[in-house]
């Protein structure tokens, strides 16, 4: 069930990567893809997004109420890269040396969102700051991680920050991912098609290698068309959707096959549908993602994977 894996001359560089970096940047993007073009993102940066909401309650498995759950996961399954906060990662990446890596650079939690509130996410850390955090730690990082509120009242701020970030990742070989949520008083309909496809255009015009977006939502037609408008609109640079909340196995990983299959998505970012589960199970139902992302399979070979057959 593996594709065809991608060769080195197939990856595309970027003409910000400066001619000493541009072999470390095919290395990292290699890498970052397991060698099929296609990105599985896990995403692990809920704890400031979303405070503890995601990690406890009487849905969530109790693995999920220590963040090492997080890097149990990325550790015993199989990834592209596994996204947090840096200072997460220096809290345990001693013990978790062989998990891919990529940094997420802002974050905000989901306390100032109100109908009102328009959000802005700040910079956390520049990017010659993870560089050396790469360097002296020794650890795999094969990227870093952005997020924009279009349409936000900080929309400008944001813009530029994003600019530098994924200027500065190749300035240092690595690959960046812009995760785009229109959001604010400004924006109607988060999910609006035509709207999401303007924001995989914005991630294209700032040279993000993969932008992330929501999966569009309109009454009376099916996501996986709506959403062809969006991969198109990226043009080189490759859209991946966001996993959303925690679904029943089969509806998730059916969609994920629809959004690679019928969109032409390049792959998936998903946090929640995998570490809302105990341990064993939330490695198999990474192990399907990775399955479906990466090795083409089919949602019933994912399944499979996913029930341990
Ligand atoms: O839309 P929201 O609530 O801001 O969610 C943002 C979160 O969704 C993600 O983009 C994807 O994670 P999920 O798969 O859990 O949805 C996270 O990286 C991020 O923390």
């Amino acid at each position: 069930m593996n594709m065809a894996p991608i060769k080195k001359e197939d990856v595309t560089v970027p003409l910000d990567v400066p001619k000493a970096m541009r072999e470390t940047y095919i290395k990292n993007y290699m890498e970052i893809t397991k060698e099929s073009g296609k990105l599985m993102l896990f995403a692990g940066d809920q704890k400031v997004e979303h405070l503890n909401d995601d990690f406890f309650g009487p849905e969530v498995p109790e693995d999920d109420a220590d963040p090492e759950h997080l890097f149990r996961i990325a550790a015993q399954s199989k990834i592209g890269v596994f996204a947090t906060q840096l200072g997460l990662i220096a809290r345990y990446g001693m013990d978790y040396k062989d998990i891919p890596y990529l940094v997420k650079v802002n974050s905000k939690t989901n306390l100032v969102e109100t109908e009102q509130a328009d959000p802005f996410s700040n910079l956390w850390y520049d990017i010659d700051q993870v560089a050396e955090f790469r360097e002296n730690s020794g650890l795999n990082i094969l990227g870093v991680g952005y997020t924009i509120y279009l349409g936000s009242e900080f929309e400008a701020e944001m813009l530029v920050q994003a600019a530098q970030v994924v200027y500065d990742a190749h300035q240092h070989g690595m690959l960046s991912v812009l995760w785009i949520y229109p959001r604010g008083a400004a924006v109607k309909d988060e999910k609006d098609p035509h709207l999401i496809a303007g924001a995989t255009g914005v991630g294209a015009c700032l040279g993000s290698d993969f932008v992330k977006v929501n999966y569009p939502k309109k009454e009376g037609e099916k996501s996986a068309e709506i959403f062809k408008e969006a991969v198109k609109a990226a043009g080189r640079t490759k859209v991946v959707c966001a996993g959303g909340s925690s679904d029943e196995a089969e509806a998730f990983l059916k969609k994920l096959h629809d959004q690679i299959h019928i969109s032409g998505a390049q792959g998936n970012a998903t946090g929640r549908n995998i570490h809302q589960k105990p341990l064993d199970e939330a490695v198999r139902m990474c192990n399907a993602v990775y399955a479906i992302t990466v090795e083409d399979a089919s949602v019933e070979d994912a399944l499979r994977i996913y029930s341990g057959e």
